[in-house]
Parts: C-alpha cells; sequence; structure tokens
C-alpha cells in the first residue's frame, strides 16, 4: 500500500512503547519534521524529530496525538493536552486499562479518539496492535489511523471495548510472557546440563525458528507438535508433562486472567 502519514504528528511520552512505533515509522517513510515529541526528560528521539518538555501554545490543525506516556498520568496530561484539541484533532492512546469513555471525557473537543494496543515488536513491524474505537470516530479517521498502524504488523479491530483488556493479556503482555518463557527453556535446559550460553542461544533459535515455521505453515501449531513427536519417541514424553491436567493451558490461562484482572482495576481506578 501507499502510506499516507498524518501531517503532523505530537507524541505525547516517547518510551519503551511509543518509542518503538515511532522508530518504525521512521523507518518506514514518516518525515521526522512532522513530529513532535513530548517528553520530561527532554532526551533527543531521533534526527529530526523536534523534542519538546512543556507543551506548544496551539496544536496545527489536523494534528494526530499519541498518547504513549504511563496510564496514570492521564489527568495531568488531559488537564495540560484537552484545551488545544479541536473537532479535528485525532488521538490515538495506548494506554492500558483506559476506557475509550474516560478519553472522551477527557478530551471532549476530540471527535475522532482510538485506543491502540501495541506490543513491543512493532519496531520490527512484526508487532500486532488492536484498535478499538466508536461510532462517534470518523469513518476516515479510522482509515487513516489503521493506515497509521499497518506498519508496525497484525492490526485487529476489536468490536466490544469489554474484550480490550483480554487482548492487551494476549498480546500486549504477551512478548514478556515469550521473554520469559525463552528463559526458562534456556535455564531448564541448564538444569539438565547443558552449558548456560549454549542453553541460550539453542532456546532463543529453536522458539524463533518454529514461530517462523507455525507462521508459515499450513498446519494450526497443535498440529505441528504432534509432528515433531514420534510416536514413542522423546518428545512425546515432555509434551505428556505439559498436557498433564493441561498444565500449561492452565498456567497461559491463569497467567492471561492475572494481566486482564489489573486491566479492570486500572479502568476503575486502582
Ligand atoms: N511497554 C509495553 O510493552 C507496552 C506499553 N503500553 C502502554 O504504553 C504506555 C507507556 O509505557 P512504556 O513505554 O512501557 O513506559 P515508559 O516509562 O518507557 O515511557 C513513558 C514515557 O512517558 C513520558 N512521560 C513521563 N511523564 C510524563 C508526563 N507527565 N507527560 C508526558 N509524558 C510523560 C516519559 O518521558 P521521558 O522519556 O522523558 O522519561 C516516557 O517517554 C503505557 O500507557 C502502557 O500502558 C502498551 C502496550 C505495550
Ligand atoms: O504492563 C502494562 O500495563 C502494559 C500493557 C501491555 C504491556 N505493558
Amino acid at each position: 500500500m501507499i502510506q499516507s502519514w498524518p501531517d503532523h504528528l505530537l507524541l505525547v511520552g516517547c518510551g519503551n512503547m511509543a518509542g518503538q512505533m515511532l522508530s518504525r515509522w521512521l523507518d518506514c517513510g514518516l518525515d521526522p519534521a512532522r513530529v513532535t515529541v513530548l517528553r520530561p526528560s527532554g532526551r533527543p528521539v531521533a534526527d529530526g524529530v523536534a523534542v519538546v518538555t512543556d507543551y506548544p501554545d496551539a496544536l496545527p490543525a489536523g494534528t494526530t496525538v499519541l498518547l504513549g506516556m504511563k496510564p496514570y498520568q492521564i489527568a495531568a496530561v488531559a488537564a495540560a493536552l484537552a484545551p488545544l484539541c479541536a473537532a479535528d484533532t485525532r488521538i490515538v492512546s495506548i494506554l492500558a486499562g483506559t476506557t475509550l469513555a474516560d478519553l472522551r471525557a477527557r478530551f471532549s473537543a476530540a471527535r475522532d479518539i482510538v485506543r491502540a494496543m501495541p506490543n513491543l515488536p512493532v519496531g520490527l513491524g512484526e508487532g500486532v496492535t488492536a484498535l478499538f474505537t466508536d461510532a462517534a470516530t470518523a469513518t476516515q479517521a479510522k482509515a487513516d489511523v489503521a493506515a497509521l498502524i499497518e506498519p508496525l504488523g497484525l492490526v485487529e479491530w476489536i468490536a466490544d471495548e469489554a474484550l480490550f483488556n483480554q487482548v492487551t493479556a494476549l498480546s500486549g503482555c504477551g512478548p514478556a510472557f515469550l521473554f520469559r518463557f525463552i528463559d526458562a527453556l534456556a535455564r531448564a535446559g541448564e538444569a539438565i546440563g547443558i552449558p548456560a550460553d549454549q542453553a541460550a542461544r539453542m532456546a532463543l533459535a529453536t522458539v524463533q525458528g518454529s514461530a517462523d515455521m507455525a507462521a508459515r505453515a499450513a498446519d494450526s501449531p497443535g498440529v505441528l507438535a504432534d509432528k515433531v513427536a514420534s510416536p514413542g519417541g522423546m518428545t512425546r514424553e515432555g509434551l505428556n508433562v505439559l498436557d498433564a491436567d493441561d498444565r500449561l493451558l492452565a498456567l497461559l490461562t491463569d497467567t492471561l486472567a492475572a494481566a486482564r484482572d489489573r486491566g479492570e482495576a486500572m479502568a476503575r481506578g486502582a
């Protein structure tokens, strides 16, 4: 597709997550002169990107604002930013646990508000971003936001905001769970006698190769697992441990549920 970028993009906060999004956009051709980053530290971001430590007096017409600070900072940010917003200011929020209703209440002048939940691999164009908005957001704004997010990887519109904490648990938090898995696979290898550095290399490459293969395969991951397992062989014995009482499934379900519950608590202001 031919990428059409916002004329003006203001990032409020540019840390781990928004920084990855911006890095990918710049790699894909976004003109840095269109970007302003507001961050208290004033730390430089990238060549040509303006960094400010305070809000401008006004926003250029049609500015797209990416809210990329921590969720608990929304009240302070909205107090300073909302008076600068007009009907044509587009707001994209990546704040976990911050509902569209909350954003609409705080940015009442803005018509187009979209919740986005990216994950860290967006910096490679291999991320996942969930999107949600409501009927008040214009169709063109939805399309423009989707086009902005598209270079980051998989884009999934979520029909029901009630599922937003669930998808955040799966894909937003997911990289942390998978990094933990890779680490645990390596440490388990070490525990059964493989030198630590070799186990770390082998665990990472095994996960990378398996994910790449699963992404290209016609078979589902569940079927692929069975293809690795020779009847009466080693893999089946290992799978029997993971599968006993749905151990791995139960562990991951508990993991996602805990993350989801925290999102719901954050939405209640906890
Ligand atoms: N980390 C992740 O994997 C994901 C995070 N998110 C969401 O992204 C958001 C940011 O998380 P993350 O990037 O991890 O956090 P970071 O701590 O890495 O980044 C926070 C950013 O906010 C800036 N900031 C701090 N105070 C203010 C303020 N008062 N006004 C404006 N900006 C401020 C910081 O500035 P400075 O750089 O100057 O310190 C920094 O750039 C959160 O809302 C989180 O829910 C969503 C999906 C995944
Ligand atoms: O931990 C958090 O709250 C955010 C949301 C998804 C990833 N990081």
